[in-house]
C-alpha cells in the first residue's frame, strides 16, 4: 500500500492512501492507539488554541486529542459528541452527519448534561481532521443548540479545500490524492 509521509509540527508519521472511490484517495491518519502523537498534537494545537472553558469533539477520533489536551491543561471535562444513543444519557438530542470517510450518514448525541455545561460557556471545537466540513459544521450546530459561544474550530490536519479556509487553526495540510498516489489539492 502506497503510503504519504507528513511531518505534523516536527512528528513523522507514513499515512497509508485509502481509496474513496477510482479517482479519489485519502490519506488515512489514525490518531487512534498512538499516544505519541496525540500527546504531541495536543501540545501543539493548546500553544495556538484561544481561551476556551470546554472542549467539544466528536466521537471516534477526537477522542484522544481532546482527552490529551484537558489533561495538559488539567481541566475536569471535556464533552464528547457520541454517534450512537446510551442509556445513560439524559435527554439526549442529535444531529445528522455525513463525513468524508465514512459512507453511512452518522448521528452525533448530545445529552442534556452537556446542553447545560456548555451553556454560556466558551467552547472549542477539536477534531483530529477536517476534510469536508460536515462534522465540523455539525458539531458547530450542536454547541449553538446549547447556547454555547464557540470560540474557535480546529484540527490537527485540514485535508483537501479544507485548508484554503479562513475560519479554522490547524497544524498541518493534508491533500487529497489520485490514483497513483499523486497529490491532487
Ligand atoms: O470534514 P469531514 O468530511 O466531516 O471529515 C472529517 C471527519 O471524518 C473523520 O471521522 P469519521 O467519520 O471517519 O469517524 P470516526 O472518527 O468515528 O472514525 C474525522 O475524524 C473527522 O471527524
Amino acid at each position: 500500500m502506497k503510503t504519504y509521509k507528513i511531518n505534523i509540527a516536527g512528528m513523522e508519521r507514513a499515512l497509508p492512501l485509502c481509496a474513496i472511490n477510482d479517482d479519489l484517495y485519502i490519506g488515512a491518519f489514525i490518531i487512534v492507539g498512538d499516544p505519541s502523537l496525540s500527546e504531541h498534537c495536543a501540545r501543539e494545537l493548546l500553544k495556538i488554541a484561544p481561551e476556551f472553558d470546554y472542549v467539544l469533539t466528536a466521537e471516534t477520533k477526537g477522542i484522544p486529542l481532546v482527552h490529551e489536551m484537558a489533561r495538559q491543561r488539567g481541566d475536569a471535562k471535556y464533552i464528547v459528541a457520541r454517534k450512537s444513543k446510551k442509556l445513560y444519557m439524559v435527554d439526549p438530542f442529535f444531529v445528522e452527519v455525513q463525513s468524508i470517510t465514512t459512507a453511512a450518514r452518522q448521528k452525533l448525541y448530545l445529552d442534556q448534561l452537556d446542553v447545560e455545561t456548555m451553556k454560556g460557556k466558551k467552547v472549542l471545537i477539536v477534531d483530529d481532521v477536517i476534510s469536508t466540513g460536515k462534522s465540523l459544521e455539525a458539531l458547530e450546530e450542536l454547541a449553538e443548540r446549547c447556547g454555547a459561544n464557540v470560540v474557535g474550530k480546529m484540527a490537527i490536519l485540514a485535508e483537501g479545500e479544507a485548508a484554503d479556509r479562513d475560519d479554522i487553526l490547524f497544524l498541518e495540510k493534508l491533500p487529497l490524492f489520485n490514483a497513483e498516489g499523486e497529490p491532487i489539492s
